[in-house]
C-alpha cells in the first residue's frame, strides 16, 4: 500500500549524483536574488572538541566549493566552547571561526549544539545554509552540493535532509547498518508513531541538512540534541511535507558516543517530541514530563545512583531577536 510517507519519499528523494556542481552554479546564478542574503550560501559546522577532523572537513570545502567552484560563500565554524585546539585547526584550513559565546552574549548562556546552530544564524549572511557535524571521517565535498540541489532548482522546497548508510565503527570493525542506534531504536519508531507521514525520512537526527534562512529564522531551537527534531516536527507543521525534501548521500561515519551519552541524547529526543505534540495540539498532558535520567553503578557493597537532568531548553525564533535584521551580520560584535 502506499502510503503518504512513501509517496512523498518517491517524489522528493534524490541522490547526491543528481547534483553536479556546474547544475548547481547555474541554477545559484539564475536565482531571482531578492533575499537579505543576496542570493549567497553559508556552510555552518558547529564543533565541539573535532581536533581531529574539523580541518580535513574545511579544508576540503574550502578547496572544491569556494577556490575551484565558487558554490559557497563562506564556511563558519561555530566554536562551542571547545578545549582542544578546534579553533585553530579550523581557522588554518580557511573557516571563519566563531566562539558560540561571542554572539549575543547579552542572552543568558545555554549550551549545547543546537544553541551552537542558533547562534549561527546570528553568525552568517547566507539565504541558503547548509549544516555539517565537524566530526565526519569520511566528508566528501558531495555532502555540501547534494543539499543544496532542491532547494537551488526548487523553490517550493525550504528544507532538505540527508539520509545515508550508517555503519557502527568501532576499534577498526566496521558492523554495517549498526550506526545511529537513537534515530533506529528511539527517533524513527517515536516519528513513526505520532507522524507517520514523516516516516519516510530516514535520517531525522542526522546532522547534515540544509534549509533557507527565511524558514529557519521563523522556528524556535531546541538547544540540545533534540535540534534537528525539534526543527523537522516544525518544518512539517509550518510549511508541510512537500516543502521537505532528503538526498541519498551514501555512506556516513562519525565518532560514536558511550551508551551513557546516547541515553542522555534519547532522553532529550523524547522531551522534544512531547513539546511539539503538545505545542501542536496534539496531546493535552496532565503533568509536566520528568527531566531526571537516572544511572546506577555497581560498587564494592551495592549499586551507586547518578541522575542526569535530561531537560530541554529553548531559544526563540531569530527573527524575535532584537537587532537581527535578516541577516547575522548585524549582531555579531567583532570577527
Ligand atoms: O554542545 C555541543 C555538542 C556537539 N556539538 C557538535 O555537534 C556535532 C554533532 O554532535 P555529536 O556529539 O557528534 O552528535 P552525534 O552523536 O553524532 O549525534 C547525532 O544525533 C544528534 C541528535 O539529533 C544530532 O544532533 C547529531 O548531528 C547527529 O550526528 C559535532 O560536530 C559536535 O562537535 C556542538 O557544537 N556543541
Ligand atoms: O544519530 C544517532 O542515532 C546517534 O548519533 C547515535 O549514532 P551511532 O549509533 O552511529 O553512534
Amino acid at each position: 500500500m502506499l502510503t503518504e510517507a512513501t509517496m512523498w519519499m518517491r517524489r522528493r528523494t534524490s541522490t547526491a549524483a543528481d547534483w553536479p556542481v556546474e547544475t548547481l552554479l547555474a541554477a545559484k546564478a539564475a536565482q531571482a536574488v531578492t533575499g537579505p542574503g543576496q542570493g549567497r550560501i553559508s556552510v555552518v559546522l558547529p564543533a565541539r572538541n573535532e581536533e581531529e577532523t574539523v580541518g580535513t572537513i574545511v579544508a576540503a570545502i574550502r578547496r572544491e566549493l569556494v577556490e575551484r567552484a565558487p558554490l559557497v560563500d563562506e564556511i563558519v565554524v561555530i566554536d562551542s566552547r571547545s578545549t582542544d585546539r578546534t579553533a585553530e585547526v579550523a581557522a588554518a584550513a580557511g573557516a571563519e571561526v566563531v566562539a558560540q559565546d561571542a554572539v549575543l552574549p547579552e542572552l543568558p548562556r545555554m549550551s549545547g549544539k543546537g544553541e551552537a546552530l542558533w547562534k549561527s544564524l546570528a553568525a552568517t549572511t547566507g539565504d541558503l545554509i547548509v549544516f555539517v557535524d565537524a566530526d565526519l571521517r569520511n566528508f566528501s565535498p558531495h555532502f555540501v552540493t547534494g543539499l543544496l540541489g532542491p532547494l537551488l532548482t526548487d523553490p517550493s522546497v525550504g528544507y532538505v535532509k540527508g539520509c545515508y548508510d550508517r555503519p557502527l565503527v568501532t576499534g577498526g570493525t566496521r558492523v554495517d547498518g549498526g550506526g545511529g542506534r537513537v534515530t533506529e531504536l528511539v527517533a524513527r519508531p517515536l516519528i513513526n508513531l505520532h507522524w507517520p507521514a514523516l516516516a519516510g525520512v530516514l535520517q531525522p537526527l542526522g546532522g547534515e541538512y540544509a534549509g533557507r534562512r527565511s524558514l529557519l529564522e521563523r522556528l524556535p531551537f531546541v538547544t540540545g540534541y533534540g535540534v534537528e527534531l525539534g526543527l523537522l516536527l516544525d518544518v512539517f507543521a509550518d510549511s508541510g511535507l512537500d516543502a521537505l525534501a532528503q538526498v541519498d548521500l551514501g555512506d556516513r561515519v562519525h565518532s560514536h558516543q558511550s551508551t551513557e551519552a546516547l541515553a542522555a541524547m534519547s532522553g532529550q529526543i523524547m522531551l522534544t517530541a512531547w513539546s511539539r505534540l503538545q505545542r501542536h495540539g496534539r496531546m493535552l498532558p496532565l503533568e509536566d514530563p520528568a527531566t531526571a535520567l537516572a544511572w546506577f553503578q555497581r560498587t564494592g557493597t551495592g549499586h551507586d545512583v547518578r541522575v542526569n537532568d535530561v531537560g530541554v531548553q529553548e531559544r526563540p525564533p531569530m527573527i524575535e531577536v532584537p537587532g537581527y535584521a535578516g541577516t547575522g551580520r548585524s549582531l555579531l560584535p567583532e570577527r
